[in-house]
């Protein structure tokens, strides 16, 4: 496996270089870029979905402004959610967005193969803008499953599109390098979404962002934007999807104090939240997030058997948030 693993970019031809010459002009027209929204999953003390709030929700989020909404990421519990909930919630999001004019993708992300193609034959009917997949993640796949597995998901959505969710916590978390031998086996793929990196990850990201679309965590998306990602599927639009859609508009206006407004967010982040990061899940700090920001009565409770953060918590981090960046959080 040690073998297989890394060669994509060699076995598929894929010399950086020569593929940064000729992909220039290959990024789609349709490729998303900006500041998207996940939606969350509101639930009570028995762990069911509370409807009224998912619809609550998402007129906020498309009153927002925010340049797509999305389901079935790791912040919406994805691997939670019975096929029931799954057809409902991704049939009223596709309802509401194409009735608003907004684009939507739809999460077929689960850790069973079968399961997501399942998911993706009936996201297809739904007419997204693209829909978001990620590898098998029980056994490691090698780089020919890998493939061989986005072939048949790309075959059976056609013509939607592909985006590729590689966070780091994936069974398997690609290298640049395996990005671009991936992108290049399978053209269906317009998009990734994975975790970023520091200015060598840029640099050899920088083929595969000619050619796709490379969305960064949101609290990244200034200096990444600079570095060449096109947007973020974005905890701060957990955090205020208003105010993560005003800071996108100036971090692609070039404005310097869109910069400012990351290391404001990061020092929240780095003092108050990632502490965290030892004892809850990132879909527990997103529905932090979201709470601290009180935009929408969504509740920290994640699904059994994930702990969210106790409210109270919450409540004691927005009177810090209003002082620290009163611009993201609600009066
Ligand atoms: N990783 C997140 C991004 C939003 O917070 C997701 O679940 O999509």
């Amino acid at each position: 496996m040690g073998e297989r693993r890394g060669q994509m970019a060699e076995q598929h031809g894929a010399d950086p270089h020569s593929v940064a010459e000729a992909s220039s002009e290959r990024r789609p027209v349709k490729a998303p870029t900006g500041t998207w929204a996940t939606v969350l999953l509101p639930i009570d003390e028995n762990d069911d979905l509370r409807w009224e709030h998912v619809e609550e929700q998402l007129d906020h989020l498309i009153g927002a402004g925010v340049d797509g909404v999305y389901t079935g990421g790791s912040a919406a519990e994805f691997w939670t959610q019975s096929e029931a909930e799954v057809d409902r919630l991704t049939g009223f999001v596709a309802a509401r967005c194409a009735a608003a004019g907004v684009p939507f993708q739809i999460g077929c992300a689960h850790p069973s193969p079968q399961i997501a193609l399942d998911r993706l034959r009936r996201a297809r009917e739904l007419g997204p803008a693209a829909v978001q997949v990620i590898l098998p993640d029980w056994f490691t796949v090698t780089d020919r499953e890998a493939i061989v597995f986005l072939r048949r998901l790309a075959d059976e959505a056609a013509p939607i599109p592909l985006v590729l969710y590689n966070p780091p916590h994936s069974k398997r978390v690609l290298t640049p390098a395996e990005h671009q031998g991936l992108c290049g086996e399978i053209p269906e793929i317009i998009g990734l979404k994975v975790g970023g990196g520091d200015d060598a990850w840029y640099e050899a990201m920088r083929p595969v962002m000619e050619r796709v679309s490379v969305f960064v965590p949101g609290h990244h998306l200034a200096s990444g934007h600079r570095r060449g990602a096109a947007g973020a599927y974005s905890n701060i639009a957990c955090l205020n999807p208003r105010a993560a859609v005003a800071w996108w508009d100036s971090i692609r206006d070039g404005l310097p104090a869109a910069m400012s407004v990351e290391a404001r967010l990061n020092a929240f982040l780095g003092e108050f939240i990632q502490p965290l990061q030892g004892e809850y899940c990132n879909a527990a700090l997103d529905k932090l997030l979201a709470t601290i920001g009180g935009w929408s009565p969504i509740g920290t409770r994640l699904r059994w058997p994930y702990s969210g953060v106790p409210a109270e918590h919450a409540d004691a981090l927005r009177a810090i948030a209003r002082e620290r960046l009163p611009d993201f959080t609600c009066a």
